[in-house]
């Protein structure tokens, strides 16, 4: 998350709920503590049915907007004052939940209550009988937990709002379950989790004082970076292993609600856990006592901006080249390869973090969104991300799909050829500029000056071939990740065995035809895009 980023998103939660309609959902009550990963269970579902708040807002990046958009409120935005937003969403979408994904992400986190909570756990989402978990005593009847507890279930009971679930107890069979869940111990305390079984990790509860030594109380000297809603710092944990503690923080300049920050939080927690990829961040454990905290692996270079852009030292291409094929791989097994499909909505380069041996890895998933097998694509509010990264679709229409981190990591790729911003000094978007080099493919213009010659002219060319394809403004054109990897080591395919491919990946979407896109069509030239793109610019700057 980028400072700037995070300071510029605005939400509102949502002012309308449908309380009767929430006959599925886990109800929280004083008697039945739910889980921490209950509840990062429930963030991901509500964090669905946010609205947004519509003023458009510019950031000293000129990083997010969240901008009024027409479209969305004549079509929408009616219909959800009478009918809740959900129903334009499905009828988009026209979802046929099946067991294959009735558990979002964030499902199998969940932590239930312990033995005497029975009656609760059978409403929480993804509880069974057979799987019931304890809380640690410490957790569960501590004063810490229950005021967070508290503060949750008001935010639950205010957020809810008439999606339908994608989660029921009902729906998660026993050989769904046996399947592909199992039970794992967290570490020391009496956590259980139910996790895939390729995952198994050992997440590490940490009490304050723990995080406090660690990190030797927070001190300003072992601040690595500070987000929109989180500071980031370096800790040592007793065995001597580096880590990064990212600690929610209380206060926001921006009047984002403590609350909906703290979806964001276990959104990005409840995603973290789930993913399990050398180029993507690794999850160490959490704490809840004196606020929510992340522990992940420390990374020692920090992010692709600070290398890229914040050093002296040129960045040298085989580490931009190592850089761009990882966070492709990291991407691909995002959309593809992990146990459910994430869109991660923010990819940037200040999310992107380097490990010892530059093995790029991704990172910040407070975006993030799961999507289900059979959906083409969610329509989100508000729009959030970063302005120069944001496909035309989701900056006008609110279009989420895998497409929309592949807009994202082809202006990446930009930025590691050109050595350029995403958007510089004068706002000028990275996009605008080099569009029109890619097209007559010159190079010498494109390529960063401070590399001079010291490239791999075939690298080269393949990593302005990607980023030339995941910009395209239409976003049926744009590549699936899995291809761009393929773009990238120089495996290209033949244009008959490309589209082998492309109906291949739609066949393994449950049949979809080709992804839908409000930016699809003939008349959607890339120069009205770029108008639309210069359009957009001036919206946000204007705020
Ligand atoms: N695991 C890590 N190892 C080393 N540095 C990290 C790690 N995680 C984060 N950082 C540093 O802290 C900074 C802030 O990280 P984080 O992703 O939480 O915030 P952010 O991206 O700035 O937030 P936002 O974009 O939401 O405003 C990062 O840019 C990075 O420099």
């Amino acid at each position: 998350m980028g400072t700037s980023q995070a300071e510029s998103r605005e939400i509102q939660g949502n002012p309308e709920i449908d309380c009767e309609n929430d006959m599925k959902k886990p109800k929280l009550t004083d008697d039945h503590q739910s889980s921490l990963m209950g509840l990062i269970d429930m963030e991901i579902q509500t964090n669905i049915t946010r609205e947004t708040h519509e003023k458009p807002v510019i950031t000293s990046e000129g990083s997010i907007i969240n901008p009024e958009n027409p479209a969305i409120d004549s079509e929408e935005n009616g219909e959800t004052k009478e009918n809740s937003e959900t129903e334009s969403t499905e009828e988009l979408k026209k979802p046929e939940l099946n067991e294959e994904y009735n558990c979002s992400p964030r499902g199998v986190l969940e932590i239930p209550t312990s033995d005497t909570d029975n009656s609760t756990s059978s409403n929480n989402s993804n509880n069974s009988g057979s799987n019931k978990h304890l809380i640690p005593p410490e957790l569960s009847n501590g004063l810490q937990w229950k005021s967070f507890i508290r503060n949750i279930k008001k935010k639950s009971a205010r957020r809810f709002s008439t999606l339908p679930l994608l989660i029921t107890s009902s729906e998660l069979t026993r050989r769904h379950l046996n399947r592909k869940l199992s039970r794992i111990r967290c570490d020391e305390d009496d956590i259980q989790l139910v996790l895939p079984d390729v995952m198994k990790p050992s997440w590490k509860n940490f009490s304050q004082a723990e995080l406090s030594l660690a990190t030797d109380n927070f001190t300003p000297e072992n601040l690595l970076g500070k987000g929109g809603h989180a500071e980031v710092y370096k800790g040592c944990l007793p065995d001597g292993t580096l880590v990064a503690v990212k600690r929610l923080m209380k206060k926001e300049k921006e009047g984002k609600e403590e609350e909906v920050r703290t979806g964001d939080f276990l959104t990005e927690l409840g995603i973290i856990a789930h993913v399990n990829h050398p180029n993507a961040a690794r999850l160490i454990g959490f704490g809840v006592e004196g606020g929510l905290h992340l522990v992940l692996q420390y990374s020692p270079h920090g992010s692709l901006t600070s290398l890229l852009h914040g050093s002296e030292k040129t960045l040298d291409w085989k580490i931009r080249y190592k850089v761009a094929v990882g966070v492709a791989e990291g991407l691909n097994y995002l959309h593809q390869g992990c146990h459910r499909r994430i869109i991660h909505r923010d990819i940037k380069a200040s999310n992107i973090l380097l490990t010892q041996d530059y093995e790029p890895q991704i990172s910040d998933f407070g975006l993030a969104k799961w999507l289900p097998e059979q959906w083409t694509h969610h329509i989100v509010y508000p729009i959030e991300g970063t302005f120069g990264y944001l496909a035309p679709e989701y900056f006008m229409h609110g279009i989420v799909d895998e497409k929309t981190d592949v807009f994202a990591f082809g202006v990446l790729l930009l930025e590691l050829i050109t050595g350029r911003r995403a958007v510089d000094s004068s706002r000028q978007s990275l996009v605008i500029w080099a569009k029109p080099l890619l097209e007559s493919k010159n190079i010498k213009e494109l390529v960063d000056p401070r590399l001079g010659e010291d490239y791999m002219l075939g690298e080269m060319k393949q990593v302005m071939l990607a980023a030339s394809s995941c910009i395209h403004h239409l976003s049926a054109m744009r590549p699936v990740m899995s291809r761009v990897v393929e773009i990238l080591k120089g495996e290209e395919k033949g244009t008959g065995e490309m589209i082998a491919a492309l109906l291949e990946h739609q066949k393994s979407f449950g049949g979809r035809g080709v992804i839908f896109d409000a930016c699809d069509s003939d008349d959607y030239t890339c120069s009205t895009y770029l108008n639309d793109l210069d359009r957009h610019k001036q919206l946000v700057l204007l705020e």
